[in-house]
């Protein structure tokens, strides 16, 4: 059986973040779309950066969900070196709420864009979620997977809170 290619990058500027961006993870195990995590930082490891964002394309990706904290360069960074649809997860950082990571995330300049979900775990899991949209508008199955979560979620939201 030939394997699942692996389509979506998730990159973090930390290992510390990592609890936040496993919900992206763990909602694209659930849409079975293969990923891969690792940790690249427009700080702390530059050159990393650069060799993942241009190689990306190459590698075969066809989205990168990138989340960091604080002073949140890395989405940008990886956007300004990829054509590849970015989404950016704001991590939610202790000194200022992760109010500094949205900021720094969203405000692009017009020409390279970066696809900014909400502050911590629900923007993480949202940004599986969109990577996974993204995929299947050119993927039936995994439209239908899409779709199915989508149906047992509106299943399980119970009428009354009593
Ligand atoms: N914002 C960035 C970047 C970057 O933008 O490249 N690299 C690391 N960081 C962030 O620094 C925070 C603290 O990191 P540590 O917990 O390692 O001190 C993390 O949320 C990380 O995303």
């Amino acid at each position: 059986m030939a394997e699942t290619p692996v389509s979506v990058a998730i990159v973090m500027g930390s290992q510390s973040d990592w609890p936040t961006m496993i919900r992206a993870a763990e909602m694209l195990d659930k849409l079975e779309i293969a990923y891969d995590a690792r940790i690249v930082s427009a700080h702390r490891t530059p050159e990393r950066l650069v060799d993942f964002a241009k190689g990306a394309d190459g590698e075969g990706f066809k989205v990168v969900i990138a989340g960091a904290g604080g002073a949140a360069h890395l989405p940008g960074m990886i956007a300004s070196m990829t054509h590849l649809p970015v989404l950016g997860v704001p991590v939610q950082s202790k000194a200022l709420s992760g109010q500094d990571s949205l900021l720094s995330i969203v405000q692009m300049p017009a020409g390279i864009p970066v696809g900014t979900l909400a502050i911590g775990e629900a923007g993480a899991a949202n940004a599986g979620l969109l990577a996974a949209a993204i995929l299947a508008t050119s993927d039936e199955a995994l439209a239908g997977r899409l779709k199915a979560f989508r149906s047992e979620q509106t299943a399980s939201v119970a009428e009354r809170p009593v």
